[in-house]
């Protein structure tokens, strides 16, 4: 059962990140709010996934402040949030075993986990791939387990990158349909995509970054049909390479 509270909107006042002399990420201000699925677009090296990675916490900025609304920060935060990766990072343990390792980690009673667990692999079509070792499993089939694995801790907020750039379309319409499922249960959805198809499906609305800036941050539905900057709508064209 999720806390009363909310740890949305989450808000980054001028976040920069630099590597030595190199501001990979400048300026960026933004509001995530809940209940709409952000998409991040970009081209090659915009600085997608580490803009995701500062919004996690797996990175802190060099410049700026990245705000959770109303919570303490620290554990709290962190234990409301998921991250899935385009290549799931996966315990060398059995399917259902690598859900109970995440739940252990949050605090879930020993008894209760197992359950869970298989709930979620249900969920998302696994059930019969409980007892597998999970690095036998498919691509696909991996990052259905990533998900399952986020389902079942209850996240407030989603982070996906690039989470079907290595799945064949089938595999990638199913990882499609169970971030339909988050959004639907009410996990707020930020994720990066290449797949400008997969980003008009899912995207209520666009953050699209270009060498490190904040370019434009807009309904999808008017990014699509009428971008503001040369460089979204050279980005939309195919022009835009870096
Ligand atoms: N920890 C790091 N240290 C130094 N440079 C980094 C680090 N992480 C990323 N970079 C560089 O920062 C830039 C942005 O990287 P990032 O992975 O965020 O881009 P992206 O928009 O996700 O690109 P892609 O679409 O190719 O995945 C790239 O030039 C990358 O090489």
């Amino acid at each position: 059962m999720r806390a009363p509270d909310t740890i949305l909107p989450l808000e980054l006042d001028r976040v920069g990140f630099a590597a030595g002399e190199r501001m990979l990420l400048d300026g960026v201000s933004l509001r995530l709010e809940t209940g709409v699925r952000t998409v991040i677009l970009g081209p090659n090296g915009a600085g997608k996934s580490l803009l995701l990675r500062l919004c996690h916490g797996l990175l802190a900025p060099s410049a700026g402040s990245v705000r959770w609304s109303g919570a303490a920060g620290g554990e709290a935060v962190r234990h409301r949030q998921a991250m899935v990766f385009q290549r799931p990072v996966l315990l060398r343990r059995s399917v259902v075993a690598n859900i109970r390792y995440v739940l252990a980690l949050r605090g879930v009673p020993w008894r209760r986990r197992t359950a869970l667990a298989l709930d979620a692999l249900e969920r998302f079509g696994l059930a019969s791939l409980a007892p597998r070792p999970a690095r036998v499993l498919s691509g696909g089939e991996q990052q259905r387990l990533a998900l399952a694995r986020a389902w079942a801790s209850g996240p407030e907020i989603l982070f996906l990158d690039e989470p079907t750039s290595s799945l064949d379309p089938a595999a990638a319409l199913s990882v499609e349909m169970a971030v339909q499922e988050f959004h639907t249960s009410g996990t707020k959805i930020v994720m990066t995509t290449h797949d400008l198809g997969q980003a008009r499906r899912l995207a209520d609305e666009v953050v699209f970054l270009s060498r490190g800036r904040l370019v434009e941050h807009a309904p999808a539905a008017e990014f699509f049909k009428g971008p503001q900057s040369a460089q979204a709508r050279a980005f939309l064209a195919g022009e835009l390479v870096c």
